[in-house]
């Protein structure tokens, strides 16, 4: 796995300190109120663990499912939902937990989708955002780090369903996905 990585762009102690950041941050901003997080599998799976952990509100969670990339570094401009939410959003305050905004259609169609729900206000929270392969504009409250326009892998997000064990955000060596 390691032989694949080009750079390392965010070592695990940049991602702790940053999750730490925004979590504070969110503490602050909701305060005295309840919230509904949700995370977007799979990518989004590692981030919202360690996220969690840091906000100190009462919270609850749920997860829905999206992919649009399959095994490919290219968006097939598809977003199939695998899997729904378990509970209602009905006049709740929710925050939508990404691991990375890339072109945007994944959360511009999940916000469309969850706006129709009628939640009482609705956020979006990334680990990081590709603002240079923005289609869809969009939003977004809280930003972990913005990325330069590369393929990356690492903590939680993956190329063809691997390399999300690693703890690390990396570039992979091209010669991994073009072949
Ligand atoms: O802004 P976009 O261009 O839509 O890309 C961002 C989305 O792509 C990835 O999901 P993917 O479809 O790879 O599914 P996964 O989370 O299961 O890896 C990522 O986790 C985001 O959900
Ligand atoms: O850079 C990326 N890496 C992995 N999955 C992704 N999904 C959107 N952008 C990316
Ligand atoms: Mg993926």
């Amino acid at each position: 796995m390691k032989k694949d990585v080009k750079d390392v762009l965010f070592s695990e102690a940049d991602i702790e300190n940053r999750v730490r950041e925004l979590a504070e941050k969110i503490n602050d901003d909701y305060k005295g109120h309840d919230l509904l997080i949700i995370g977007v599998l799979k990518g989004a799976n590692v981030f919202m663990c360690d996220l969690m952990r840091k906000i100190t509100l009462p919270v609850q969670i749920d997860f829905i499912a999206a992919s649009s990339y399959g095994h490919s570094t290219e968006s097939s401009g598809v977003v199939k939902i695998l899997k729904d939410l378990d509970y209602s959003i009905e006049d709740r305050h929710v925050l939508i937990v990404e691991d990375i905004i890339d072109t945007g259609l994944t959360l511009k169609y999940l916000i469309e989708n969850f706006k129709s729900r009628s939640p009482k206000t609705i956020e979006i929270c990334t680990l990081l955002d590709k603002p240079e392969r923005r289609i869809a504009p969009l939003d977004v409250k809280y930003i972990g780090f913005k990325i330069p326009d590369e393929f990356i892998v690492g903590y939680g997000i993956d190329y063809a369903e691997r390399y999300r064990n690693l703890p690390y955000i990396a570039t992979l060596k091209p010669v991994v996905y073009m072949d």
